[in-house]
């Protein structure tokens, strides 16, 4: 099992600008091996920077976009046109100014039921790839100050799913539905990527990397890669306790 691999900035944007490399080199890489580059995005607030500065006219130019599959590592259970929507964030930061065609774009399907949205896109998943055990190129993850990861959060029943799939997941305490990758999907990346910045975040990193192993408390601890590497990406901020 690889050991995680640090890349500690002094600054968010030094970080961003560390992942946005990565990420063509990652593509530039996949795309001449295989044709393809598949990739699961990461949602939430810290991610915006990147795919903006991925959509930007510095890095627009070094990737072949048109070879470029991309996918939702997890989303919210809200209409597409919602502002907490994670396709919606990505769909302006990024798809939109780089004219990424719709038939590239694999987004959850709100409008069905939760358990429902979830099959769908497993189905969707393993049909584009025509396999049940999909390995993305890369998965890129954030990380919440409750050590949450895509949408595996604290004390809910997807930690212990061992299927490759995607999964519905109601939070309780927000009374919210999520839809996410299970773990075993995620690790089967050949690549995977935390982006976490902020001072609010050094504590899960701590606990996440050099904790002891709780994956109630702390369901990152779940992200290992079978054979690639994890990658964190991180300012000193979010790395100032390890
Ligand atoms: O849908 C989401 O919100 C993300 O997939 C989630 O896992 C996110 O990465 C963390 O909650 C960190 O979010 P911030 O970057 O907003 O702190």
């Amino acid at each position: 099992m690889s050991q995680p691999i640090l890349h500690i900035s002094e600054t968010a944007d030094a970080t961003v600008l560390a992942l946005a490399d990565f990420f063509v080199r990652t593509a530039t890489e996949s795309i001449a091996e295989t044709g393809r580059f598949s990739v699961a995005l990461s949602g939430g607030s810290s991610p915006k920077k990147l795919y903006e500065l991925l959509a930007s006219p510095d890095y627009s130019s070094r990737v072949n976009w048109k070879k470029v599959d991309f996918f939702f590592g997890d989303e919210r259970y809200v209409p597409a046109d919602d502002p907490d929507s994670n396709a919606l964030m990505v769909k302006k930061a990024l798809f939109d100014p780089l004219r990424i065609p719709a038939e590239n774009i694999f987004t959850v399907d709100t409008s069905l039921p939760p358990d429902e949205a979830a099959e769908k896109y497993t189905e969707a998943i393993r049909k584009r790839y025509q396999a049940e055990q999909v390995r993305f190129d890369l998965v890129l993850l954030g990380l919440g100050d409750n050590s949450h990861t895509a949408s595996l959060f604290p004390h809910t029943p997807i930690l212990h799913d061992t299927s490759v799939s995607v999964k519905a997941v109601f939070l309780p305490d927000q009374n919210v539905y999520r839809i996410s990758m299970t773990a075993p999907l995620i690790n089967l990346a050949y690549q995977l990527a935390f982006l976490v910045y902020g001072s609010g975040k050094a504590e899960a990193v701590a606990s996440v990397l050099n904790g002891t192993k709780d994956i109630e408390n702390h369901p990152a601890q779940l992200i290992r890669s079978a054979e690639g590497d994890v990658h964190w990406f991180l300012d000193k901020s979010a790395a100032a306790q390890i």
